[in-house]
């Protein structure tokens, strides 16, 4: 029992911040076997965060929170997602964690997607990295064998609606303020193919069509409409709600849920993983159209003219 918790422990230890996913020794730390174990077995919760994530696992209930811990906007760049994919796989492979909700720290703002920012004015060798980090955050979450629940406090433009579409379960705050969907064409460039296909599977064949080509934003009571999200509560009620439904998903057992979610999912991870390389090289190639980039300058100037 004590072995099991200190191997379970000694893989959730924190990890230096962007770092990559690198096995980490269960054999690191001998000397303090003894308060380790003592400490786990007086408590039922374990934390860590990195830059710009914190999790909170709650060994009793097996149910991890994570939060998106990013002022202004939580906006997505490389960092932020490597610890993401880091922090995610560090649950899946912890035989106490069955569920994850994500959520946000930051006030009305689930995310506001990609930094535009690691998308602007640099070179290609960047933009082949980053978007490889966009790629894996995706992977690991749309792959996940937990539950996932998506636990939307705020807006969430873009990747950070991808993020949503990607969990198991979408719960939305009910204020008109906070907006959510796949807004790319409102900047001037397109929503890469698994986008377009994540989104087609949630609410349908022409819903997309006509939410990707307008690159609609939706309120919660129009996301719900739709299908984009499955509930929309009082702002206050969201993380209970998540946790409600949480519970219920986990009376279901692993391994019945996890094969029908690997059955449901696994053609659209496998189209990716197939196509990585090739989708890599046609980000790269489209991002440094001067086109494109002078689309993106517009717009980050125009975010931040209304921010004044
Ligand atoms: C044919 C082949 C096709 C291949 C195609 C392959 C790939 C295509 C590629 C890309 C896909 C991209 C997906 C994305 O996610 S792009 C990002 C889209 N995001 C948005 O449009 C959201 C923009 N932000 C907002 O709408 C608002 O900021 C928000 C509603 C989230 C919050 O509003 P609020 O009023 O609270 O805050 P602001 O004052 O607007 O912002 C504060 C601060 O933050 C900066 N900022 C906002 N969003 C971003 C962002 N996404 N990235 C970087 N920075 C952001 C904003 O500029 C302000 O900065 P400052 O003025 O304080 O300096």
């Amino acid at each position: 029992m004590i072995a099991t918790l200190l191997i379970q422990h000694e893989k959730l230890e924190q990890l230096p911040s962007g770092g990559t996913l690198s096995p980490y020794g269960v054999h690191q730390k001998h000397g303090q076997i003894t308060s380790q174990a003592l400490q786990l077995l007086s408590s039922q919760r374990r934390q860590f965060s990195n830059t710009y994530i914190s999790v909170k696992l709650d060994e009793t209930s097996g149910v991890a929170v994570m939060k998106l811990k990013r002022p202004p906007v939580n906006s997505l760049n490389m960092e932020l997602l490597t610890e993401f994919a880091i922090n995610l796989e560090k649950l899946e492979i912890d035989r106490g964690c069955r569920g994850v909700i994500l959520t946000s720290a930051v006030p009305r703002i689930f995310s506001a997607g990609l930094d535009i920012t690691e998308m602007c004015g640099k070179n290609a060798d960047h933009y082949g990295e980053f978007w490889r980090a966009v790629q894996e955050m995706w992977l690991k979450l749309y792959g996940s064998s937990m539950v996932t629940i998506a636990a939307i406090n705020g807006s969430s433009p873009a990747g950070g609606c991808l993020m949503a579409l990607s969990c198991d379960y979408r719960i939305i705050a009910n204020n008109k303020k906070y907006t959510i969907g796949l807004n790319e064409t409102q900047l001037g460039i397109v929503a890469p193919f698994w986008f377009k296909d994540i989104i087609t599977e949630v609410i349908g064949h022409r819903a997309a069509e006509r939410s990707l080509q307008l690159g609609m934003l939706y309120s919660p009571t129009d996301a719900l409409k739709i299908g984009l999200v499955d509930e929309v509560v009082a702002e206050d009620k969201v993380q209970s709600t998540a946790s409600a439904v949480m519970a219920q998903w986990l009376t279901l057992p692993d391994h019945a849920r996890q094969i029908t979610k690997s059955m449901m999912r696994k053609p659209s991870l496998d189209r990716l993983v197939t196509h990585r390389e090739a989708d890599i090289t046609n980000f790269v190639s489209y991002i440094t159209r001067d086109s494109i980039q002078k689309s993106l300058q517009m717009y980050m100037e125009m975010l931040k003219k209304k921010g004044r």
